[in-house]
This record gives C-alpha cells, structure tokens and sequence, in this order.
C-alpha cells in the first residue's frame, strides 16, 4: 500500500524551520519510511542554480513570484511526483504557502496570480501537513543575526516580515485541515515532542 506523504515546514526567516527538518525526517525513518528530504527554492540542479539567482539579485517582482514557480515546477517534475508515486515520504523546507507569504504578503503580489500560478503548476497536489512554526518577528530577528550572514530576503524590514508572517497564518486558518501552527519561541525539547507525537499518528 502506498501510505506516500507530502509534508512542508514553512514560517519566517529565523523561526526554526530547518532545526526541526532533520528530526522529523529521522523520526520516520525510524518509524520504517523511506524520506525525501528536499527544500524550495531548490530541489533539483536547475531549482539550485534559480535559487542563487532568487536569493541574491534583485529582480522585478513578478520575476521572483514566476522563477519560484518554475523552479517548483521542475522539483516537482523532477523530485516530489516520483518519490510519492513510489510511496517515499517527501519533507519540503517550504513550498507553494511560502510564494503566498513572501511574494503575495511580504511583496505585495496579487493573491489572483498567485492562485492562477498554484492553478498551472500543480493543480493536484496540496501537502498532507503543513508545520507553521510561528514566531514574532524580534525573535526571529535575534536568532538570525546571531547566527548567520543574511541573504536578499533575510536583509528585508519589519514590515515585510510582519506582513509576511500575517499571510502564513491567514492561510493556517484558510486552509486548517492541513496546517499545524506551531509556537516556535518554545524550547526546541518541547517543540520536538510536540512533533513526533504528530508525525506518530500520521505515520499509524
Ligand atoms: N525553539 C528555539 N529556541 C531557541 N533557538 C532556536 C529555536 N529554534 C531554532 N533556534 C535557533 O535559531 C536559529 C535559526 O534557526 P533555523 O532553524 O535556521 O531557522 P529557519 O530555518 O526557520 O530560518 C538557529 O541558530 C537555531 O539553533
Ligand atoms: C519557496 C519560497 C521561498 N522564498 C524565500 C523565503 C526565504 O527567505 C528564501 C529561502 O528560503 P530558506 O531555504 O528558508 O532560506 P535559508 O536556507 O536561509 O533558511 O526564499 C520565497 O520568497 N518564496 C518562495 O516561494
């Protein structure tokens, strides 16, 4: 039988998306899946090469929204639809909600188009869960700064994140059947518990 699940992190730069990554994929491999540990923009050689450019040159922004998708298009081609199709768990580091907040919230990108994008690339294809790890923006400031040299996106003010973490949780509440918002300012100890628990009734 194939129990195949698509599941993508999403939240603001900082807020510890990739921390928890390699846990949940280590969870289910232990709960004797086979995980397809991906991320976007990105996935494939060609999505690579398109997230250099995404990441740090400045583009028009219809430009970004477009080369997003078609980065995603080819990851999808290329990486999720087969790895599902044989049954393999597949862990995005963001994906389609993650065009809705930062190009649509954060950018201010028509909500139309970014639907009419979703509507051509994969029509068919929603994640099974997806983690929201929410934090408010001075948090995931702090923990940016502290760690690492910021790129394109991490180098944006406020008010594009605040904007872009409003987008993420009006679509946790458009879409909750699917969404876990989960408080990231936790110690990351109780936020893995509260993840494998999750990841042990979905994996049955
Ligand atoms: N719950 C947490 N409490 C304290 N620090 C955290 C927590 N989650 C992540 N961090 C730290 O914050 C920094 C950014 O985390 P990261 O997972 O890289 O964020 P993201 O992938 O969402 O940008 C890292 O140094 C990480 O160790
Ligand atoms: C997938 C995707 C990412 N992004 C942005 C969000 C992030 O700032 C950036 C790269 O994501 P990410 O992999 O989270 O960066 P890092 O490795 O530094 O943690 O791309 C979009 O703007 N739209 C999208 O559709």
């Amino acid at each position: 039988m194939n129990d195949a699940k698509f599941i993508t992190f999403e939240g603001i730069d900082g807020a510890g998306k990739s921390t928890h990554l390699a846990f949940v994929a280590d969870a289910l491999r232990a709960l004797g899946k086979q995980v397809v540990v991906t991320r976007e923009p990105g996935g494939t050689a060609l999505g690579e090469s398109l997230r250099n450019l995404l990441l740090h040159e400045k583009m028009h922004l219809e430009t970004e929204a477009l080369l997003m998708f078609a980065a995603r298009r080819e990851h999808i081609a290329q990486v999720m639809a087969p790895a599902l199709a044989r049954g393999d768990w597949v862990i995005s580091d963001r994906f389609t909600d993650a065009s809705f907040a930062y190009q649509g919230g954060g950018r201010g990108l028509d909500r139309g188009k970014l639907n009419a994008l979703e509507q051509w690339v994969h029509p068919h294809l929603q994640p099974d869960l997806t983690l929201l790890f929410d934090v408010p923006l001075d948090v995931a400031r702090a923990r940016l700064d502290a760690t690492r040299t910021l790129d394109k996106f991490e180098q944006e003010k406020a008010g594009f994140f605040d904007a872009t973490r409003t987008e993420y949780l009006r679509r946790a509440a458009e879409f909750p059947q699917r969404f876990r918002v989960i408080d990231s300012t936790q110690p990351i100890d109780a936020i893995q518990q509260q993840l494998r628990a999750l990841i042990e009734s979905m994996a049955g």
